[in-house]
């Protein structure tokens, strides 16, 4: 829940006149603001159809008497090419699991959009030492059963809930190589990408990307201003070419 319409529109607009005519190698940048500014950040986009736009949730139905929810043809209507499934706030406040997340990877993928499935274990799990299988069972519930074409739409974001905004810490390298060898040997070059988010920032972030297995970073806090954006961009593209 940030950021208004005219705030949202300024955001795109500024992204776009930043990229104009910037080589984006190695880079697959994407957004994805609340509902309300799908549509006016996507006219924005026209200009720059380089960005992938993202609702941050939808509905795994496609229509029919649900109301407050939002369907995946209705944000690919108002221009989203990708749908967030499955972020820890929404299991933690809107009693999503494995099971509704899995219904929602199958329903942006049965339209055409990609599926970026968030997943990632609580503190005390962790601190069981249970990190990897349990996010495991939350990939494995969710993806299983897709043909390979289909999984290579889907992007994986593991976060950590212990990691994630203004009470979360980031997680160190010795805390991701568990997990993200894991994922890698499950899902690497199978999956369209399987990212690393929480609590990123400019400082960190070039750290992250070295890490075997981390193949994007997925940033709240620290890209809500355009130059903290551009400038993870320009951390991004610097790792990529390194690698
Ligand atoms: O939605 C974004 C992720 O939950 C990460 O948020 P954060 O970078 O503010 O910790």
């Amino acid at each position: 829940m940030t950021k208004t319409l005219a705030e949202a529109r300024a955001y795109a607009a500024g992204l776009v006149a930043a990229l104009d005519g910037r080589d984006l190698a190695g880079l697959q940048p994407f957004i994805i603001p609340p509902f309300t500014a799908l549509t006016p950040v996507a006219d924005v986009l026209v200009a720059e159809p380089r960005i992938l736009l993202g609702a941050q949730n939808a509905h795994w139905e496609d229509a029919g008497a649900w109301t407050g929810e939002v369907s995946v043809p209705q944000v690919a209507d108002a221009g989203a090419r990708l749908v967030e499934i499955g972020h820890s706030e929404r299991r933690e406040h809107f009693a999503e699991t494995i099971e509704t997340t899995g219904l929602k990877v199958r329903a942006a993928l049965r339209h055409g959009l990609h599926a970026l499935l968030c997943i990632g274990e609580p503190a005390e799990v962790k601190d069981a030492g249970d990190s990897t299988a349990y996010i495991l069972a939350q990939a494995r519930g969710a993806l299983g059963g897709l043909t390979a074409g289909e999984l290579a739409n889907v992007v994986i974001a593991y976060e950590p809930v212990w990691a994630i905004g203004e009470h979360g810490r980031p997680a160190t390298a010795a805390e991701l190589a568990g997990p993200f060898a894991a994922l890698a040997a499950e899902y690497g070059g199978r999956a369209a990408g399987v990212l690393y988010g929480g609590s990123v920032h400019q400082g960190n972030a070039a750290e992250l990307l070295t890490i075997a297995g981390v193949e994007g970073l997925f940033v709240g806090r620290a890209a809500w201003q355009l130059e903290g954006y551009l400038e993870l961009l320009e951390i991004a593209q610097g790792a990529a070419i390194r690698a």
